[in-house]
C-alpha cells in the first residue's frame, strides 16, 4: 500500500514539482477521480502470492469464456501450445543425445556421424515446435475478435433492455461506465493471458520434464535457477504494471484537456471566455509534472533490471557450481551438463511468460468481474415482458399515481388521478419542476409508478406486456438526440420496421411537422448525414431538429401520442403548422405538455399541476374563469402581447 501511496505522489508531482508542485486536481477536480481505475490500485497492493492462488479460478472463467465462443479455436490455442512443449521436450532429449554422442572416445568424423540421427531429430523438434507455436498463436488471435463481439453485443442488449428509471441509479450509470470504458475490453485479455499462463507453464514443464529423463540430479540445477530468476520476473511484471498504471493516469488528464482544446463542442466556448491560456497552462503544467514522473519511473525501472540481472547472474554462477560439482564427483555426465544449460536458458523465457501473464491475469480479472456485475445489475433492471398483450385501448386510467425518483424525499407525481379516452386531446401545464414531463412518461409507460395503478380498459398495466404498449406509444420528447443517421432515417426510425402503406410516409411525416421543405433544401435531401463529424456530413440549427423530431414521431402513427414541449424552439409558422397537426382525430390521444398556453385552448382537458399534484382541471375557458394558477399564468404571458 505504501508503494501505492509512493506512486500516487509521483504522479500527482506532490513531491517534486517545486514552484509546480499544486495536484492539478485542485483547479480541475475530476482529476482526481479513479473510479475507473480503482482496481489497478487495489492490485498494486496485492502480493503476487495472493494473486496466484486465484488463478485456478480465474482460468477455469476464461477458458469458459472462450469455449462459449469458439470449441475449435479454444482446444486448438491450448492443444497446440502444449504439443509444442511436447516438441520442446524432445528437442532436449535429442539435444542430449546429440552432446553424448559429440563428447564420446573415437575419431571426430565418427562421432559426428553417429551423432547426425539425433540432430536431425533435434532439428524436427525446433521445426516442429515452432509451426505449433505459429499455429497455437492463431487460433489464440482468432479468439479475441470473437470474444470482443460476443461481450459488445451482451452489454449493448443489456443497456438497451434495462428500464428508463435504471438511468436514474447513479450506482448503475457508474457500473455501466466501469463495464464500458475497461469490464468489456478485459474479456478478451483474460483469455489471451490464460492462454500465455498455459504456453509459458507448458514451456517451463517440457524443460522439467526433459531435465529428468535425462538425469534427475539435474533438477534441483533447474529449479535452483529458476527460483531467483521467477523473484526478478514477478518484482519486473509487477514494475511495469506500475508505470503502466501512471501511464494511464496521465493519458486520462491529458484526454480531459485535449478533448477541450479540440474539439467542435467546445470550441464556441473555449473562444466566447478566451479560456485558451488557462486551457494551454493547464495542459504544460501537467506535462511536465507528469514528464519528471515518467523520468523517475525509469531510472526505478532500471535500478530493478540491474538488481533482477545480478541476481540472475548470482544464480546462474550458483548453477555453474553446483554443475562443475557434479561433474568433478563423475556424478553427472559432461552431455547431461551441457544439456542443462541449455534447457535452463528455454526455461527462462517460458517463467517470465508464466509470471507476466499471471500479474495480467489477476488484474484483468477484477475489471471483467465489473462487467459480470453490471450485467447482473441489468438483468435486475430489465422488464421479463410476456403478459398479455396491450388492448387497442378505449379508456387509460390513473388511479392515485405517485412516482419518487430515487435519492429524493418528495414525489414528483402525487397521487394523482385521471382518465384518457381514445380521440381526446388532453394538456398538462404548469410551472417548472411540476411533474409534468414526469406524469407524461408515467402515461408512456417509461416509468413505473411507485404506488397507485394505471389500467388500460380496466387492465393493470403491470399486467401488460411491455413490448405491446409501447409499440402503441410515441413521444415527441423536450430532450431529443441528435441521431447521426441521415434526415430520412432520423424520420424513419420512429417505427423503422414498417412496412410501406401502414402510416404515412417520410415525406408524408415531414410534411406535416413543417419539415420538407428544410429537409429538401439539404444538399442530399433526405440522404444527407445529420452529423458533421463526419466527411459530408451537415448539421442543423435547434428549431430544424425539433421538426425533425416532431416528424419522427408522426412517422410513428401510435394511438397514444405524448407531446412534451414539441415547440419550444420552433418558429411561429413551424409552430402554428404543428398545433394543426395535432387536433383532435378519433383514432388518436394526444397528451399534451406546454408553457404556451395559447396552444391548449383547443383541448378537450387541461390538468394544471404544481408540486407533482393535480390541483385544477377543466376546459381553458373555465379555467380561464376560474380563480387559480391556470388563470394566473394566462393573464401574465397575454399580458406580454397586449400593447
Ligand atoms: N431523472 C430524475 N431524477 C431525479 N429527479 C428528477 C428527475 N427528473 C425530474 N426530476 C425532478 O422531479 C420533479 C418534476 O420534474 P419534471 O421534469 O416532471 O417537471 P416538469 O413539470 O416537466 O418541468 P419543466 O416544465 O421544467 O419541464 C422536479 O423537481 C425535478 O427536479
Amino acid at each position: 500500500m505504501r508503494q501505492t501511496a509512493k506512486l500516487f505522489r509521483q504522479r500527482t508531482g506532490a513531491s517534486m514539482d517545486g514552484d509546480d508542485d499544486t495536484d492539478p486536481s485542485a483547479t480541475l477536480p475530476e482529476l482526481a477521480d479513479l473510479d475507473w481505475m480503482h482496481h489497478g490500485t487495489a492490485f498494486a497492493a496485492t502480493s503476487f502470492w495472493a494473486v496466484a492462488r486465484r488463478l485456478p479460478a480465474i482460468v477455469r472463467e476464461a477458458i469458459a469464456l472462450a469455449w462459449g465462443v469458439s470449441r475449435r479455436d479454444t482446444v486448438a490455442a491450448i492443444g497446440l501450445n502444449v504439443a509444442a512443449g511436447v516438441m520442446t521436450t524432445f528437442g532436449l532429449l535429442a539435444t542430449s543425445t546429440v552432446l553424448t554422442e559429440l563428447f564420446a572416445i573415437g575419431p571426430t568424423p565418427d562421432r559426428v556421424r553417429s551423432a547426425a540421427p539425433a540432430l536431425l531429430l533435434a532439428a524436427l523438434a525446433v521445426l516442429a515446435r515452432g509451426g505449433l507455436t505459429i499455429a497455437a498463436g492463431w487460433a489464440q488471435a482468432r479468439l479475441i475478435p470473437q470474444i470482443n463481439y460476443g461481450v459488445e453485443l451482451r452489454l449493448f442488449e443489456a443497456t438497451t433492455a434495462v428500464e428508463l428509471a435504471a438511468f436514474d441509479d447513479a450506482g448503475f450509470a457508474e457500473e455501466m461506465d466501469r463495464a464500458r470504458n475497461r469490464g468489456m475490453e478485459e474479456a478478451a485479455s483474460i483469455v489471451d493471458d490464460t492462454v500465455n499462463l498455459i504456453t509459458g507453464l507448458v514451456g517451463v514443464l517440457a524443460t522439467a520434464a526433459a531435465v529428468t529423463v535425462i538425469q534427475p540430479l539435474l533438477l534441483p540445477c533447474l529449479l535452483l535457477a529458476a527460483a531467483p530468476l521467477a523473484v526478478t520476473a514477478v518484482r519486473m511484471a509487477r514494475r511495469e504494471y506500475l508505470a503502466m498504471l501512471a501511464r494511464l493516469t496521465r493519458r486520462r488528464r491529458m484526454w480531459m484537456l485535449a478533448h477541450l482544446m479540440a474539439n467542435r463542442h467546445t470550441a464556441a466556448e473555449v473562444r466566447t471566455y478566451q479560456m485558451r491560456t488557462f486551457l494551454l497552462g493547464e495542459y504544460q503544467r501537467i506535462m511536465r509534472m507528469e514528464t519528471r514522473a515518467q523520468l523517475l519511473l525509469v531510472r526505478s525501472q532500471t535500478v530493478t533490471r540491474l538488481a533482477g540481472a545480478s541476481v540472475a547472474g548470482l544464480a546462474t554462477f550458483a548453477v555453474y557450481l553446483v554443475l562443475g560439482w557434479l561433474l568433478l564427483t563423475g556424478m553427472v555426465p559432461l552431455a547431461a551438463a551441457a544439456t542443462a544449460m541449455l534447457a535452463l536458458q528455454a526455461a527462462r523465457g517460458s517463467l517470465s511468460t508464466a509470471v507476466h501473464a499471471t500479474n495480467s491475469l489477476y488484474e484483468d480479472a477484477l475489471y471483467y468481474r465489473d462487467f459480470q456485475s453490471f450485467l447482473h445489475r441489468a438483468d435486475g433492471h430489465t422488464p421479463t415482458g410476456g403478459g398479455e398483450p396491450a388492448p387497442g385501448y378505449q379508456e387509460i386510467e390513473f388511479d392515485q399515481v405517485s412516482l419518487s425518483y430515487p435519492d429524493t424525499d418528495t414525489p414528483a407525481v402525487d397521487q394523482v388521478s385521471l382518465r384518457i379516452r381514445r380521440g381526446e386531446v388532453i394538456a398538462l401545464v404548469g410551472e417548472n419542476g411540476s411533474g409534468k414531463s414526469t406524469l407524461a412518461k408515467l402515461i408512456a409507460g417509461l416509468y413505473r409508478p411507485s404506488g397507485g395503478v394505471i389500467r388500460w380498459d380496466g387492465v393493470d398495466t403491470t399486467r401488460l406486456d411491455p413490448a405491446s404498449l409501447s409499440g402503441q406509444v410515441a413521444v415527441i420528447s423536450q430532450d431529443w438526440w441528435r441521431f447521426p443517421f441521415t434526415a430520412g432515417r432520423n424520420i424513419s426510425i420512429g417505427r423503422y420496421d414498417r412496412s410501406n402503406g401502414d402510416g404515412p410516409s417520410v415525406t408524408e411525416a415531414a410534411t406535416a411537422a413543417a419539415a420538407h421543405d428544410m429537409i429538401s433544401g439539404l444538399p442530399r435531401g433526405y440522404e444527407t448525414l445529420l452529423n458533421r463529424e463526419f466527411k459530408n456530413g451537415h448539421d442543423l440549427s435547434g428549431g430544424q431538429w425539433q421538426r425533425l423530431v416532431a416528424a419522427r414521431g408522426l412517422y410513428r402513427d401510435a394511438r397514444l401520442l405524448i407531446c412534451d414541449e414539441p415547440s419550444a424552439a420552433l418558429d411561429a409558422r413551424a409552430e402554428h403548422a404543428l398545433f394543426q397537426q395535432l387536433r383532435r382525430r378519433p383514432e388518436r390521444t394526444v397528451v399534451l405538455i406546454t408553457h404556451r398556453l395559447a396552444n391548449v385552448r383547443h383541448a378537450d382537458r387541461i390538468y394544471v399541476m404544481h408540486q407533482g399534484r393535480i390541483i385544477q382541471q377543466g376546459g381553458h375557458d373555465q379555467l380561464v374563469q376560474e380563480d387559480g394558477l391556470y388563470q394566473e399564468l394566462f393573464h401574465l404571458q397575454a399580458s406580454g402581447y397586449l400593447a
